[in-house]
């Protein structure tokens, strides 16, 4: 069973540019692509060809124009703020800069228990679960009440990453949630966001310019170029043997960090997603029963 979580068809993002005589910028033109749930997309590109808007678009932050953006079946493109926000449990986000994304006058417990106490948990229950969030990022409990100067770019980028898990979202938008990190900081942070994965079945759209960071987290790959999507499918498939021309230049330079441990990571994946399949099937089996 592959439905999708989320559904792109023909979507049209139009910029209005402020000035007279000046023409609106059409940013997304035509863009399909879907996300099953508990799956990586990665989505590569060159600066300016749109990556960022399409994680916006999915957001609810970029003018959507034409075509549709589908979750769970219900349209999602042009919602209104309340309704944006009720979706906000089921949709989030990390953003690249852990330096500015985390409120510097908050403490780690305030930041995190935000979204929590927003949607009505109490101080006890919200107080352990920024327990058990930490947790799952690899954070000292100690971490709750300090403040996100003390921490480092890639403690910080756990916080951010905790933050977004505590509404135990569906799918997360990451818009190149580690290109602001160092070497062997990104590789720890890219290993959580796949044990996290592992663990709760969420769905990411990950963006990144770096292809060696696509590679190794996605399960499928979309490649994008001056606004459309050139090319898109299996992981494996559009890096090592892409079709379009613009993929084959992109890739063409691209170190491939250690294959076989790469190939060992996304068959382990694959089988995770096969069993997560065969399990939901089978739950729907017996839904249909009852
Ligand atoms: N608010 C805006 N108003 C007008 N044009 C915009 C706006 N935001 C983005 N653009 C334009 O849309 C195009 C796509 O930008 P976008 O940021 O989505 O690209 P990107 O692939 O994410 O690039 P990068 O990797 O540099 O972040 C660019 O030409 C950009 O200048």
């Amino acid at each position: 069973m592959n439905e999708s979580l989320l559904d792109i068809r023909d979507l049209e993002v139009t910029y209005p540019i402020k000035g007279i005589g000046k023409q609106p910028f059409r940013a997304l033109k035509g863009v399909s692509l879907d996300i099953r749930p508990g799956e990586t997309v990665g989505l590569v590109g060159e600066s300016g060809s749109g990556k960022t808007t399409l994680g916006r678009a999915v957001l609810g932050l970029a003018p959507v124009t034409g075509g549709s953006i589908r979750y769970r079946e219900k349209e999602i493109g042009n919602l209104h703020r309340r309704q944006r926000r009720a979706l906000s449990s089921e949709i989030q986000v990390v953003f690249q800069d852990p330096y500015s994304s985390l409120n510097p006058s908050l403490t780690i417990e305030q930041i995190l228990s935000e979204p929590l106490t927003a949607r009505g948990v109490d101080g006890r229950a919200a107080r352990a679960r920024v327990r058990e969030l930490l947790g799952q990022v690899n954070l000292p409990a100690d971490t709750a009440d300090r403040l996100p100067r003390e921490f480092s770019g890639g403690q910080r980028q756990r916080i951010a990453i905790a933050r977004a898990l505590a509404l135990d979202p569906n799918l997360i938008v990451c818009d190149e949630p580690v290109s602001a990190l160092d070497l062997s900081t990104q590789a720890r942070v890219l290993d959580l966001f796949i044990e996290i994965q592992e663990r709760t079945g969420v769905a990411y759209l990950f963006i990144s310019h770096d292809l060696a960071v696509v590679r190794h987290i996605s399960h499928r790959v979309a490649v994008m170029y001056h606004g459309e999507i050139v090319e898109y499918g299996d992981g494996d498939q559009v890096t090592a043997r892409p079709e379009h021309p613009y993929t084959q230049r992109l890739f063409m330079a691209a170190p491939v960090p250690d294959p076989d441990r790469q190939e060992q990571r996304r068959a382990d994946r694959r089988r995770l997603l096969a069993e997560q399949s065969a399990a939901d099937e089978q739950a729907g089996a017996g839904l249909g029963a009852a």
